[in-house]
C-alpha cells in the first residue's frame, strides 16, 4: 500500500553533530520514526524557501514542537520570558497552517503546533504559564518531560481509547484565548487547555503535549488513517 505523505516541520538551531558544529535543520527522531511505524511516509519541512506551496502534495501536515511564537502576532508585546523566537520558522509555519485550513489537509500540531494554530485563527497566548497557574509541572526542567494528568473529549478518547492520559509536557505557554473556530477536547486539572480541535474539519487537531515522546503513537495512526483518505 502506498504510504501518505506527511509533512512534519523542524527548528533550524546551531548544532553538533558528528565532526560538525553549524546551524542545522533539526528534528527529534521520534517524530519520524512514529509517522514511519503509523505507515506513512515522513518528510521533513525546513523553514526555507515556502514550504506553504508544497501542501498541495502533502497528504497529511505535522507541525512540530520549538520554540515561542513572536507576540507580535497575537497582538502582545514579548515578555521576559518568551524565548528563541525565530520569526523565518513563523512565517513558514503560518503560511503552511493557513494553507492546510484552506485546503482541508489532515493536521497534526504538537505543542507549538497547537499554539501556531490558535494563533493562526486570531487566539492568544500565556506568555508564561508558571505565572497563571502557580506551578511548574508543566514544564519541570529544562530538556525533562513532565508527567501531568489530562481529561480527554469523547472524540479524543476514541483515539486513546480512554479518557484519562498522563502524556509528556514541555511546554511553558499555553492558550490564553481560544481562537474562535476551535473546540477545547482536553484540559488538565489546573484548567490548561492541553488539547483543541477545528470545529467541523475531517481531521485538523492539536495537542500541547508531546506523544512523540511515548512509545505507543495512536495520534499518528490515526493522522496517517485520515491522510489516506
Ligand atoms: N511556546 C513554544 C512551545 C513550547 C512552550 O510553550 O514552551
Amino acid at each position: 500500500m502506498t504510504r501518505p505523505v506527511i509533512g512534519v516541520t523542524c527548528y533550524v538551531e546551531p548544532a553538533k553533530f558528528t565532526v560538525w558544529d553549524m546551524p542545522a535543520a533539526l528534528l527529534p527522531y521520534m517524530y519520524v520514526d512514529h509517522i514511519a511505524r503509523a505507515g506513512g511516509q515522513p518528510v521533513i519541512l525546513p523553514p526555507a524557501g515556502e514550504p506553504a506551496a508544497l501542501a498541495g502534495r502533502l497528504d497529511g501536515l505535522i507541525i512540530a514542537g520549538g520554540g515561542d511564537i513572536d507576540p507580535a502576532r497575537y497582538g502582545a508585546p514579548p515578555a521576559e520570558q518568551t524565548g528563541y523566537v525565530r520569526e523565518f520558522r513563523d512565517e513558514a509555519e503560518f503560511g503552511l497552517m493557513e494553507a492546510a485550513l484552506r485546503t482541508g489537509l489532515p493536521f497534526l500540531g504538537i505543542c507549538r503546533g497547537l499554539q501556531v494554530l490558535n494563533v493562526a485563527l486570531g487566539g492568544t497566548l500565556h506568555q508564561h504559564l508558571p505565572d497563571v497557574v502557580g506551578h511548574t509541572a508543566h514544564s519541570p526542567a529544562p530538556g525533562t518531560f513532565g508527567r501531568l494528568p489530562v481529561r480527554l473529549s469523547p472524540a479524543l478518547a476514541k483515539i486513546y481509547d480512554g479518557e484519562d492520559l498522563t502524556p509528556a509536557h514541555y511546554h511553558h505557554q499555553a492558550i490564553d484565548r481560544l481562537a474562535d473556530g476551535l473546540e477545547v477536547t482536553a484540559r488538565s486539572d489546573d484548567g490548561t487547555i492541553e488539547a483543541v480541535e477545528v470545529t467541523g474539519a475531517a481531521f485538523a487537531l492539536a495537542v500541547q503535549w508531546h506523544p512523540e515522546a511515548d512509545e505507543d503513537g495512536p495520534l499518528f495512526r490515526a493522522l496517517v488513517a485520515a491522510a489516506r483518505h
